[in-house]
């Protein structure tokens, strides 16, 4: 068995998942793999149409435009391209770290481009479905430009309890190259307005 290597970033990671259930960190990729990863899905998004998101369980997927008005695309890694890889080899070897220090079980992962036009939002929610409860971790990478401001709208907004058990909100603003990492069967949240087209890859780590 390889020895195992402490990794002081990914610990940090893990404190404020354990502490607070979730984490935003702007250095797991670097300015360079987010400005590639970027143009990768404007490339994409010029050869290939996003789907509109849906709601609920793949098999029972229903478009509803007053909660969610994203676009998507459904990453494959087996057949990804090379910037693609470089996502999914840090992603992978996160899960590879947190499986072996938390034991959380995560078998596998599922991701995909998303972009938000102007005037579109995804209403308050809960990644679990009744029928998919494997989702245990969300995973959100922002890619907008690096003009981008938090009043071109399409803040994270995450629904934490104080310790008095009291419901406060705390806003992520979708600034590039931020990851923001969540528990996906605790934390209710939503994408507020957004007023300039905003992108992102989102990606879920599941049991088995
Ligand atoms: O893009 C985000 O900030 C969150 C997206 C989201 O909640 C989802 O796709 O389930
Ligand atoms: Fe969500």
């Amino acid at each position: 068995m390889a020895e195992f290597a402490v990794n002081a970033f990914y610990e940090l990671i893990i404190d404020d998942l354990i502490n607070r259930k979730y984490c935003v960190t702007d250095t797991f990729f670097t300015v360079e793999e987010i400005d590639l990863l970027r143009t990768n899905l404007l490339i994409k998004q010029s050869l290939t149409t996003f789907k509109k998101a849906a709601v609920g369980p793949l098999s029972n997927e229903q478009i509803i435009e007053e909660v969610r008005g994203d676009f998507i695309l459904w990453m494959d890694e087996s057949s990804s391209d090379q910037i693609e890889k470089m996502y999914f080899n840090k992603i992978n070897n996160f899960i590879h770290y947190i499986n072996r220090t938390c034991y959380l079980g995560i078998q596998e992962g599922e991701f995909h481009y998303a972009c938000y036009p102007e005037g579109t939002f995804y209403k308050r929610h809960l990644d679990v479905f009744h029928t998919d409860v494997r989702r245990t971790l969300s995973v959100v990478l922002y890619l907008n430009t690096p003009d981008w401001q938090p009043d071109n709208g399409g803040a994270l907004a995450l629904y934490l309890k104080d310790a008095a058990g009291r419901e406060k909100e705390e806003l992520i603003h979708a600034q590039p190259g931020r990851l923001v990492i969540f528990d996906s069967k605790e934390i209710e949240h939503e994408v507020q307005m957004v007023y300039k087209p905003r992108y992102s890859i989102t990606g879920w780590l599941k049991t088995r």
